[in-house]
C-alpha cells in the first residue's frame, strides 16, 4: 500500500494563532478520507499547506514524492474544490470546465457532461451570476471530472440542496469504484458521510486527535448506560471519551471491548456510536480564548 502524501511535525502559524501543531500523519494511494474537526480546527489550513496554497511554519510536506509549492508536476495531480473558489471575472461554466480540462491530466470530458446534466449547470451563464448552489455544484463538477490522483473537496456542499447532496455522493462512490483514486473530504455532515469514509483524520485545535480506519472505529466505540458500578467494572480496561449522569443511571462512551454478554448481565444498556457521536464525543471540549 503506497503512500503519496506525508506529512512530518507540520506547524503553521497566523500572528498570534497556532492553526496547526505538530501534525504527522501519511495519506495513502486510493482511499477515502474524512477530514473532520470543529470550526477553525485547522483543516483548511492543512489542505492549502498540501496544495501548495499556504507555506509551513515548520516541518515537511511531501506530496508525491517531492514539495507541492510551485511545483506543477505535483499539482496537475491534485485538486481542491473548496466552496470560496474565486474564478476570472469573464469566465462562464463552460470557461470553467475547460480550465478544468486543460488543468487536470486524468479528466474525463465524458464524465463532466454528464455531471452538468445532473446538476442542471447552464454552460453559457457567467459564473459570477450562479446561484450559491450552483457554485458548489459547478466545483464539484470540477473536482470529479479531474480524477486527480489526490482530490480536496473543503466543505463542498455548502449551499447544495439535499438533492444534489446525495447526487455529490452516489457519484463521488461510483466514480471512486471504478476509477480509486485518493479522495479527502472535509465536512461537518458527519453522519451524510459516514458510509463513504474509509479512514478517519480528527483534527481539534490544530492538531490529528484520530487517525484510524473507520471499519476499526466503528467495532471499538460503544456507549454504556446502566448503574455506575456495573458500567466502571464494564469499563475498567477501555479508554474513556465520556460520562454523564442521568438521574440515578450513569452513561459512557468508551472506546475498547465491552462484551455484549456481559452488559446484559449486568443490567448494562450498550449501543454502538455513530461516528458524528464520536467526533462529538473527543472534541467538545472546552472553548479557546
Ligand atoms: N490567513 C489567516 N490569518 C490569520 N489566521 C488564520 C488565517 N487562516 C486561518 N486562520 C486561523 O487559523 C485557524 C484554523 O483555521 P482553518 O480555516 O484552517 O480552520 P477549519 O478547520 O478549516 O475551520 P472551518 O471548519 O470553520 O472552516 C483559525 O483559528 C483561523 O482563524
Amino acid at each position: 500500500m503506497s503512500t503519496i502524501v506525508t506529512v512530518s511535525g507540520l506547524s503553521k502559524r497566523f500572528r498570534d494563532v497556532t492553526a496547526l501543531d505538530d501534525v504527522s500523519f501519511s495519506l495513502r494511494r486510493n482511499g477515502v478520507y474524512g477530514l473532520l474537526g470543529r470550526n477553525g480546527a485547522g483543516k483548511t489550513t492543512l489542505m492549502q499547506i498540501l496544495t501548495g496554497q499556504q507555506f509551513a511554519t515548520r516541518g515537511s510536506v511531501e506530496v508525491f514524492g517531492a514539495s507541492p509549492v510551485e511545483n506543477p508536476a505535483v499539482l496537475r495531480q491534485v485538486a481542491f474544490v473548496k466552496e470560496s473558489q474565486k474564478y476570472p471575472d469573464t469566465y462562464r461554466v463552460r470557461d470553467a470546465l475547460l480550465a478544468g480540462r486543460l488543468m487536470f491530466a486524468d479528466w474525463d470530458e465524458r464524465f463532466a457532461r454528464e455531471l452538468v446534466h445532473d446538476f442542471q449547470l447552464p454552460l453559457r451563464r457567467p459564473v459570477k451570476k450562479l446561484s450559491r448552489g450552483m457554485l458548489s455544484a459547478l466545483g464539484v463538477t470540477i473536482g470529479l471530472a479531474s480524477r486527480a490522483p489526490l482530490t480536496f473537496f473543503d466543505e463542498p456542499y455548502l449551499g447544495l440542496d439535499a438533492v444534489s447532496r446525495q447526487l455529490f455522493y452516489d457519484r463521488l462512490l461510483a466514480d471512486y469504484a471504478e476509477f480509486p483514486r485518493t479522495v479527502v473530504l472535509s465536512t461537518h455532515l458527519i453522519d451524510e458521510v459516514a458510509d463513504l469514509i474509509e479512514h478517519v483524520l480528527l483534527i481539534e485545535r490544530g492538531r490529528i486527535v484520530l487517525d484510524e480506519d473507520a471499519e476499526t472505529l466503528r467495532g471499538q466505540v460503544v456507549t454504556l448506560t446502566g448503574p455506575a458500578p456495573a458500567v466502571d467494572a464494564l469499563t475498567a480496561n477501555t479508554d474513556e471519551l465520556h460520562r454523564e449522569r442521568l438521574g440515578g443511571l450513569t452513561r459512557a462512551t468508551v472506546r475498547g471491548r465491552v462484551e455484549a454478554g456481559d452488559a446484559r448481565a449486568a443490567g448494562v444498556e450498550l449501543q454502538p456510536v455513530s461516528l458524528q457521536q464520536l467526533v462529538v464525543r473527543i472534541t467538545r471540549k472546552e472553548p479557546t480564548s
